[in-house]
């Protein structure tokens, strides 16, 4: 009885007590949105961080609220992958990072099976700019998918008796459906019971992108365990020693998509490829591209100048050419490509600058603002190695302004995997394109970044070290096709 009474003279105090500690929880700032679908209609359709960095400036701290992956996780299937696997301590998400790691972390770069696989495919790509430089967009993606095709599973389009397996067909639609579904606005990522309903048109579209998907795991694996080139997968099979269970397979097939899929944001059109920003930086400050170049000559030219053959930059190179690493870093920065990194929930309830941030609250980091901080990158929009530069010219590697541009490659325990692949290839595709060819505006016209325009490219006979090498480009015109 004397307890019963405690608990109800108690009740009062402990509601009390709720009541207060809830209204003390501050919400982090931003806009009000609505109940149920949240800020869903305050998030616009296209350029998203434009809106984020305006909310960032109103507001103060960024707040916004994200649906489940349902469409491309769950229905489509990529759920199971790197990219929308739950974090730690899961076992998976270990195992699949550690397989990434072993086959293109820092060091494992560098091995001469990747770089002789990425240096075969720059030579082609400069034939291909050679021939249709106007289709360089094109053959920047295609230079770096076939790069990704050989490495994931040893796969060699042009030397396959002309794709025989429907290899590059079978990529290129499981890769169209991730990037369709991972687009925002499929109604069943925000009213997730849709998902029960059939006959609706978003589950034919799934069922079409998970049968892509299914081929993505199964034909290259059947590829990979015929042939005898080194890949990620081959790689994975040699370690087991012929006992791989049907849960390692499982794995790398899914871990090689992954592989993929990431490097689609490398490459892929809809989004700034770095090496078309490259081309744009360079229409768009000449004097950049001089000084770079004659940081790349003036190094080539001793090693060319004493073997006597010629040869193209390459990963050890990068310790002479830290002006090319300053423009290297500057093209990350400038025109991310990937604006809005990939969003992050927070596991637990969490207090940030005094703002409660609730369990499962979806966060997105603004990268394109970080990027663009104007107390860090003064004039921003400006495109500047020098920003990496310290008093006496140097590369400060370590700076603040260093550190930041990294970011574009994320953050914490989910930051891109393929950052040391991302990194050594751009600077060896750079120096190259530095080395043997000269990209300049087409007289009269004015690129945009952000809304296309014209460019010309053109290739300066002076650039190769030996004549029988030189590349000459006649100067041609051509869209810079709505590059972000
Ligand atoms: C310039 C090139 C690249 C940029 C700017 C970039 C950027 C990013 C960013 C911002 C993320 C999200 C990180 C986070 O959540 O904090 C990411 C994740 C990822 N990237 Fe990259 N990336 C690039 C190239 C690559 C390449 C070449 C590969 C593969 C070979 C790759 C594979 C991945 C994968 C698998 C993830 C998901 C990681 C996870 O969820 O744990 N990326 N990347």
């Amino acid at each position: 009885m004397a307890v019963t009474l405690t608990l109800i003279l108690s009740l009062p105090v402990v509601l009390w007590l709720i009541v207060v500690n809830f209204a003390k929880r501050k919400r982090a700032p931003g806009p009000r949105g609505f109940p149920i679908i949240g800020n869903a209609l305050d998030i616009p359709k296209d350029r998203q961080w434009l809106t984020w960095d305006h909310w960032r400036k109103e507001y103060g701290l960024i707040y916004s609220d994200r649906p489940r992956a349902i469409m491309v996780g769950e229905l489509v299937g990529w759920g199971q992958g790197l990219g929308y696997t739950p974090g730690p301590p899961n076992p998976r998400f270990k195992e699949f990072r550690r397989l990434f790691s072993a086959f293109i972390g820092h060091r494992a770069v560098e091995s001469p099976d990747i770089q002789t696989v990425e240096q075969e495919e720059n030579v082609k790509l400069l034939a291909k700019l050679l021939d249709s430089p106007d289709k360089f967009m094109d053959h920047t993606r295609d230079s770096k998918a076939a790069v990704l095709l050989r490495l994931a599973y040893g796969y060699h389009p042009s030397s396959e008796s002309n794709d025989s397996l429907g290899l590059v067909k079978i990529v290129e639609d499981a890769m169209a459906g991730f990037s369709a579904a991972s687009e925002p606005g499929w109604w069943v990522d925000s009213f997730p019971l849709l998902r029960h309903i059939s006959g609706l048109p978003f589950q034919y579209a799934a069922k079409k992108m998970k049968q892509d998907l299914d081929l993505l795991y199964s034909v290259p694996y059947e590829y990979v365990k015929t042939a005898t080139v080194m890949s990620f997968i081959s790689a994975f099979l040699d370690d087991k020693h012929g006992q791989e269970t049907k849960e390692d397979e499982n794995t790398v097939k899914i871990a090689a998509a992954s592989l993929y899929s990431g490097m689609s944001r490398f490459t892929s059109r809809q989004t700034v490829s770095s090496l078309n920003s490259y081309f744009l930086a360079m229409a768009l400050y000449p004097r950049v591209q001089q000084k770079a170049q004659a940081q790349v000559d003036a190094y080539l030219s001793t090693i060319n100048g004493n073997s006597g053959d010629l040869r193209f930059p390459s990963v050890s190179d990068r310790p002479h050419l830290r002006y090319v690493e300053a423009l290297f870093l500057e093209i990350l920065r400038w025109q991310p490509s990937v604006p809005l990194g990939l969003p992050h929930v927070a596991k637990e309830d969490d207090i940030y600058r005094g703002c409660h941030i609730k369990k499962g609250t979806v966060i997105w980091a603004n990268m394109w603002s970080i990027l663009h901080d104007e107390q860090l990158f003064p004039d921003p929009q400006v495109f500047k190695p020098e920003r990496y530069l310290n008093e006496y010219g140097e590369l400060a590697r370590n700076s603040k302004q260093a550190t930041t541009a990294r970011s574009a490659f994320g953050f914490g325990r989910r930051i891109c995997p393929g950052l040391y692949l991302a990194e050594t290839s751009l600077l060896v595709d750079i120096a190259t394109l530095l080395y043997t060819m000269n990209v300049s505006k087409q007289e009269g016209q004015d690129p945009e970044p952000y809304y296309g325009g014209f460019i010309s490219q053109e290739s300066n006979q002076r650039r190769g070290a030996n004549p029988s090498m030189s590349l000459f480009l006649p100067a041609l015109v051509y869209v810079f096709n709505r590059c972000q």
